[in-house]
């Protein structure tokens, strides 16, 4: 490969004084506070402590977060210079996974699947693998139909230049670019709309019937399959023989072997799947990985990656490129996402400078190399080495007993980027590699590949493999936006998935692949390991909110408090501490491009947070002692819609009888019954210096208002309001709470 002698990408380290200004001043308020408690702790109770212990909490986060975003670097990649200086473009596997052609419409799939297929690379250098880990005949009828498209709306794409390839988005008249208006144009257009609402149309009543289509010839494998109980079905479904860089690039269909009692390892197997596949059938340097719902918005995107990955004079600097996720459907009142996309733009630049950016499961190139374990530099000769005498058997042990793959893996190590393929002999490999027996005994899923964990977080735990191998990573985000997909939207999806991640998090936290481990036996960073920790711990942060949450109930019903009075100077700490917090914030939101009611609206997520925080710390729990079945909870995905619907549910938050609302309305509850008893002058007598006031008024107001979403849903019906059995059920909690207080104070 030609040498580059300008770069391909430039690193920025912008400015950004005011911000540090701003988090070290919240940072010594933090401190004061903390100090001061500190030297007032005999004249108080146990409430005192109890917000010393939470505020410390607080603080230990701050410093955390400080770290993770204190040097801030950007990358700016030049993808006209690749072109130009690379002749000869190396070949990148796409993967797809899905699960459930329910939760994930195969709509979605396929418009993610077209948007890649459409990206503005050679498509010969390209091939797409879609995991099923449904084995849905629905999804390969979708996809199949889907290629037939492409084919027509590949060349429109390119030859108009247009930048939106999603089909569903494109048609929503989400396209910026500058096709001319001819008449040329608008009538292939509409002739693409025309084709587009067919393809729609016919899926559709595909999904409508209990079979999609008839199970024969190439539909035949689906028609004795269940989905946790069936032989491997790979179906290629172009493979671009002719091998042009403007067809359509090679597509294959895969759902692997799945027999019950053998575990599959969720997203994670999947992924292992599918890079041993793709691995006997092309065997690209880099593989890029999207889940589903995450299509291809920018169709450079490829371009710039390799601008990241071929232009680092050092290979260790780029072991993977993330792009940030970014959603598609936030809306004006959309919160969850939002603050996704907040964090993301001022948090993760900042870690650019230590290891770089966490893998996060989607929008992600590797190295190929790098995931079949190889560390970085100096190790690089054990590369070389697996070639010599007992290289078979150590490559048996790592990759499995497959001849093809053993090949394709040490071409891949060492750094051989073609691998000419027979398709005949690579799809019998690739059935063999696909098999649910194929791991055991391998280094699959521990050393190579994708790191299982107990549950999910795949992505994490990969991505503290590979930086405690030594690897550094970049983050790569041009404009437009890489990938977008779709944030769960409605309280309930939001709090599943955060569920979902924290009890996976803690996992990781509290198991052998603790980052702690892992910087003093191997190469991670101690600053890196810091930024795990600020995520993994993430679900132990329920129990000081909770505790923090509670004491202004608590101290008016026992009339005491745990805040320093209106009269006392150091109220004035608290008072700067929560007004430039929140200034900060709205400042971030604006400079992120979302309005003030965006900003406002977010506020509504704290429960949410709290909610899926303390719902992952009690599934941790109950999974460690084996209380719980071991499940991945998909993400349900919206349906998507060519027009921008009328769809008034969309953001509203929408309850049901289920376990997860009752501590968001419990603690609301709590809230009520305290100012309740406050305003009704019922609380108990207390010596002057120690009984509840103002302060504790007001932030028991403002853990109301925080509760905004629980608020509301006590008053609507139906399902925008909270079950009465949910009421209920945290009535009795609240009114426990409240006796115990009393109890409590007694004594
Ligand atoms: O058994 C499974 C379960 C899931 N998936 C796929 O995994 C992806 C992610 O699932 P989703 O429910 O959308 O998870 P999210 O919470 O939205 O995703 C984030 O968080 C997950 C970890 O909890 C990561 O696995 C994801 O990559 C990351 O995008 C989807 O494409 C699924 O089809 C599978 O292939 N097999
Ligand atoms: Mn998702």
């Amino acid at each position: 490969m030609a040498k580059p002698t300008y770069p391909l990408f430039e690193k920025f380290a912008p400015k950004n004084t005011i911000q540090r200004c701003l988090d070290t001043t919240i940072l010594f308020l933090l401190l004061s506070l903390l100090v001061y408690r500190l030297l007032n702790l005999s004249s108080h109770g146990f409430t005192w402590l109890l917000a010393f212990l939470c505020e410390s909490w607080f603080t230990f986060d701050w410093v955390l977060l400080l770290n993770a975003k204190w040097n801030p670097l950007i990358y700016r990649t030049y993808p006209e210079r690749l072109v130009e200086m690379v002749p000869e473009l190396p070949p990148v596997d796409l993967f797809v996974t899905t699960a459930d052609p329910i939760l994930e419409p195969p709509m979605l799939t396929i418009n993610t699947v077209i948007s890649l297929l459409a990206a503005d690379y050679p498509a010969e250098k390209l091939a797409c693998y879609i995991s099923d880990d449904g084995c849905s005949p629905l999804t390969f009828y979708s996809l199949n139909e889907a290629s037939k498209f492409a084919k027509l709306w590949l060349p429109f794409c390119k030859k108009y230049n247009i930048q939106v390839r999603a089909p569903f988005r494109y048609f929503s008249g989400e396209d910026i670019s500058l096709a001319t208006n001819s008449f040329e144009f608008q009538q292939e257009s509409a002739n693409m709309k025309n084709e587009y609402e067919q393809l729609s149309r016919k899926i559709e009543a595909a999904a409508h019937k209990n079979v999609p289509c008839e199970l024969k010839g190439e539909f035949a494998v689906f028609s004795n399959t269940e989905r946790n109980n069936h032989p491997t079905v790979l179906k290629v479904i172009w493979d671009n023989q002719e091998n042009l860089s403007n067809g359509l690039p090679y597509l294959v269909y895969i759902s692997r072997e799945k027999r019950p009692k053998h575990p599959h390892h969720f997203k994670a197997g999947a992924m292992n799947v599918l890079t041993r596949v793709s691995g006997v059938m092309t065997n690209a340097p880099f593989m890029l990985n999207v889940d589903c719902d995450m299509y291809m918005n920018n169709p450079q995107i490829i371009l710039h990656a390799m601008c990241l990955m071929l232009g680092s004079r050092n290979e260790n600097d780029c072991g993977f490129v993330q792009c940030p996720q970014r959603f598609y459907n936030i809306r004006k009142d959309d919160t969850w996402g939002s603050i996704q996309q907040v964090m993301e733009e001022h948090v993760v630049p900042g870690v650019g400078d230590i290891q770089g950016p966490l893998f996060v499961g989607s929008g992600c190139f590797h190295r190929r190399r790098v995931i079949y374990d190889l560390g970085p530099e100096g190790e690089r000769n054990k590369a070389t080495k697996l070639t010599s005498i007992n290289a078979d058997e150590d490559l048996i042990t790592k990759f499995g007993k497959s001849n093809e793959l053993i090949k394709s893996a040490s071409d891949a190590l060492k750094g051989r980027t073609y691998y000419p393929f027979d398709l005949l002999t690579s799809i019998e490999a690739a059935h063999h590699v696909a098999g649910c027996n194929y791991e055991s005994g391998t280094c699959w899923g521990t050393k190579v590949g994708w790191t299982y964990g107990r549950t999910t977080n795949e992505d994490f735990i990969t991505s503290l493999t590979i930086h405690s191998k030594g690897w550094r990573s970049t983050r790569l985000s041009p404009e437009p936006p890489a990938f977008l997909g779709c944030a769960p939207s409605g309280g309930l999806a939001v709090i599943v998935q955060l569920k979902k991640w924290y009890t996976g998090m803690l996992e990781i936290f509290f198991s052998r692949n603790n980052p702690i481990f892992a910087t003093v036996t191997a190469r991670l960073q101690f600053r890196q390991c810091l930024i795990y920790i600020f995520f993994l711990k993430g679900g132990l942060n329920s129990i000081p909110l909770l505790c923090y949450s509670a004491l202004p109930a608590y101290c008016i019903i026992v009339n005491s408090s745990f805040m320093p009075k209106v009269h006392e100077p150091a109220i004035y700490m608290l008072v700067a501490l929560s007004a430039i917090f929140q200034l900060y914030t709205l400042s971030l939101y604006l400079q992120t491009g979302f309005s003030i009611r965006v900003w406002g609206n977010s506020q509504r997520v704290g429960i949410l947070i709290f909610s899926g925080q303390l719902h992952g710390l009690l599934r941790f729990i109950t999974n460690f002692i084996g209380l719980s079945e071991q499940v991945f909870e998909v993400t349900k995905k919206e349906q998507p819609a060519s027009s921008d619907g009328d769809d008034v549910d969309v953001g509203r938050f929408t309850f049901n009888d289920s376990p997860i609302f009752v501590p968001g309305t419990t603690i609301l509850l709590v809230q009520l019954v305290a100012l309740a008893l406050s305003f009704l002058g019922l609380q108990p007598l207390a010596d002057d210096g120690n009984r509840s006031g103002l302060p504790e008024i007001l932030c028991s107001v403002t853990v109301v208002l925080f509760s905004g979403p629980f608020l509301k849903g006590l008053y609507e019906r139906g399902k925008y309001g909270i079950p009465m059995s949910t009421i209920c059920k945290s009535a009795s909690l609240a009114f426990l709470f409240v006796y115990l207080s009393r109890c409590i104070s007694m004594s």
